[in-house]
């Protein structure tokens, strides 16, 4: 365990020779610990159990457990290799089902895989492929989350409000975030922003994860309970709300985590403006509406137990749906690497 650690070196994903090293979130803020998938087995365990979480994130972890279990079978034929490879993006695939940046980096994976194999070269080389594309999709992660971070920075003014929901730091990948980009570039360009993070329940992932990232990069964060959202834009605390997404329909409806709705409705309630947040690989052209995304529903325990503590009766029914969507019209704009983009939102379909 590590408790002298920097923003700055938060690498939730890090490929390494023989496994994929994961910050193990489900133990912050308490301790800085660390889970090593071997497979695509273990790496597609880590994702459905939530030990690296936040759709950028995931997707990287998925395309190294892809790697590693390519490079685990370098002594078969590529034909072999192939049936091995489909059962690998088959279950990496299933470990959750909602950010589309899982689905997408697989899909890359395999795309890599039958370009080099179609072009004859050893498996060996196929292998070597494979763990350049795994780490390239992380790269490319990199900078686009800076980008964001750049045109978000246009959205603020200085001593600004911003309320926002879940994690979508460093931790949710590969570095700066999405929606928490903007607020690690203000703070490196001296502009004062409050950030106003709700905890994100049931998980809790802003008090969990957002409040210590931001706490140790210096940022001005206050934690409040999600039902406080209301109160602290009717008391003029916030004068915009910025959230990620874990998959953008081609007409602009966005899945993001549960209670995302809810905020994008009380924006507009209040006249705030609602920001979203996210790569393009979070953009999902082949999904026309929202209805058509997939939302994952997580155990009962996730609500009704809380570090091994029980805080509803035993046999209660729970109902935990991890994501909501939020429907286009009431989204101020969508913000990706590539610039800010308000409604109508059909060129998504690009
Ligand atoms: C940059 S992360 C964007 C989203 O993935 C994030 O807001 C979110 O909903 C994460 O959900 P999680 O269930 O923690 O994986």
């Amino acid at each position: 365990m590590r408790r002298d650690f920097s923003v700055h070196d938060v690498r939730p994903v890090e490929l390494r020779e023989e496994d994929v090293r994961l910050i193990d979130q489900r133990m912050l803020p308490e301790e800085l610990v660390y889970v090593d998938a071997r497979d695509a087995q273990e790496t597609a365990e880590a994702i459905r159990a939530m030990v690296v979480r936040g759709a950028p994130a995931i997707a990287m972890a998925g395309a190294f457990g892809f790697y590693l279990e390519a490079s685990r079978h370098f002594s078969e034929t590529p034909a072999r290799l192939e049936e091995v490879l489909m059962d690998a993006q088959a279950l990496l695939l299933a470990s959750r089902p909602t950010a589309v940046n899982l689905s997408g980096a697989l899909s890359r994976m395999m795309d890599t895989f039958r370009t080099l194999a179609l072009r004859e070269v050893s498996v060996d080389a196929i292998v070597r492929g494979l763990r350049e594309e795994a780490l390239a999709i992380q790269a490319e992660d990199e900078v686009s989350c800076r980008q964001i971070g750049e045109h978000l920075l246009t959205l603020y003014e200085e001593g600004m409000g911003v309320l926002t929901h879940c994690n979508t730091g460093g931790l949710a990948t590969s570095r700066y975030g999405t929606a928490l980009a903007g607020f690690y570039l203000a703070k490196e360009r001296g502009m004062a922003l409050r950030v106003y993070a709700d905890e994100t329940r049931p998980y809790l992932q802003g008090s969990r994860l957002t409040a210590w990232e931001l706490l140790q990069a210096g940022v001005d964060v206050t934690v409040i309970c999600d039902n406080m959202a209301a109160t602290v834009m009717a008391q003029g605390l916030v004068r915009a709300v910025v959230v990620g997404a874990d998959r953008i329909a081609a007409n602009g409806d966005t899945a993001n985590k549960i209670g995302t709705m809810g905020l994008a409705v009380l924006a507009r309630h209040f006249g705030i403006p609602f920001y979203v947040a996210a790569p393009t690989s979070t953009i999902d052209p082949v999904t026309a509406t929202g209805s058509g995304i997939p939302i994952e529903t997580r155990p009962e325990d996730e609500l009704t137990v809380i570090r091994g503590a029980r805080i509803a009766p035993v046999g209660v029914a729970a109902y935990n749906p991890a994501f909501d969507v939020t429907p286009n019209e009431l989204i101020t704009a969508i913000i990706t690497e590539t610039g800010i983009y308000r409604g109508p939102y059909a060129f998504l379909r690009l």
